[in-house]
């Protein structure tokens, strides 16, 4: 079942085309992979995808109420503001509030604990968010994240400042969600975790997609050449295929 349909949309910004005819569907049980140069329209894209900004064309998700959306996408944005002083334990309940009774029953709850062993964030859960490190900070909103349980997550580049332990368990965790069933959209910059984690690729160039499906047919050479302008190696290992950029 699909869970999010884009048709031929297209967003302008301060009078500039950013996305032109994107369409792409995110079905249950996908890790997809967005990928594309700095200023391809990545965040763009998930943004308009989740109604937050003006479009044309069709998002089955900004289409529906704000209540639906909430219950049916988690959206991690690629800026990690915390705005108030509060504990992890709090900042990862708010995932809780798009659900009837917010945040008190006892499904609230398991969502909560399930949210912090998950991000491996036990030993935080009583500290100030906002006096954490930005890799734990980062962690704590992917856990908020999770903790709403939508069959959605849509994270803008989620493992930007881990470290490259974390970056691991978080792609694990997201592989472990996507064969859970749920679909994930995810931005990423490393192309070697990219091809390695992902069902599938999507590359964004000049707000266009230039390839999407397999990962290591996307990464065919002259797609990378004409998206990035570099050369990638592609290496197999005892974990499956990466690449290198040279
Ligand atoms: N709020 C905004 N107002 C006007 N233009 C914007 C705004 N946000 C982004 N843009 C422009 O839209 C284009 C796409 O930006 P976007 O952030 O979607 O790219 P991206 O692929 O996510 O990039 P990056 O990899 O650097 O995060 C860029 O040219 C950017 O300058």
């Amino acid at each position: 079942m699909s869970l999010l349909e884009l048709r031929e949309l297209s967003v302008i910004r301060r009078n500039r085309q950013v996305l032109n005819d994107v369409s792409l569907t995110i079905s249950e049980g996908e890790l997809v992979g967005l990928i594309g140069p700095n200023g391809a329209g990545k965040s763009t894209l998930m943004e308009a995808a989740l109604g937050m900004i003006p479009f044309s064309g069709s998002s089955s998700l900004a289409a529906m109420g704000t209540e639906g959306r909430a219950r049916k996408a988690a959206y991690l944005p690629q800026s990690r503001e915390i705005a108030w002083p509060v504990s992890v334990e709090d900042l990862i309940s708010l995932g809780r509030l798009p659900w009837p009774g917010g945040g008190y029953r006892a499904e609230d709850r398991d969502a909560i604990e399930s949210a912090i062993t998950r991000m491996e964030l036990q030993p935080f859960r009583h500290r100030t968010a906002l006096r954490l490190s930005g890799g734990e900070q980062a962690r704590v909103l992917i856990a908020r994240a999770l903790a709403q349980q939508t069959p959605l997550i849509v994270a803008d580049e989620p493992v930007a400042g881990l470290d490259p332990a974390q970056q691991l368990a978080c792609l694990r965790l997201f592989r472990q969600l996507a064969q859970e069933g749920r679909g994930l959209l995810v931005s990423l910059h490393d192309l070697g975790l990219a091809v390695r984690f992902c069902d599938r690729l999507v590359l964004l160039a000049g707000g266009t997609v230039l390839a999407d499906g397999d990962p290591r047919h996307v990464l065919r050479d002259e797609m990378v050449q004409n998206a990035f302008g570099i050369t990638l190696r592609h290496v197999e290992t005892p974990d499956g295929p990466t690449v290198l950029p040279v």
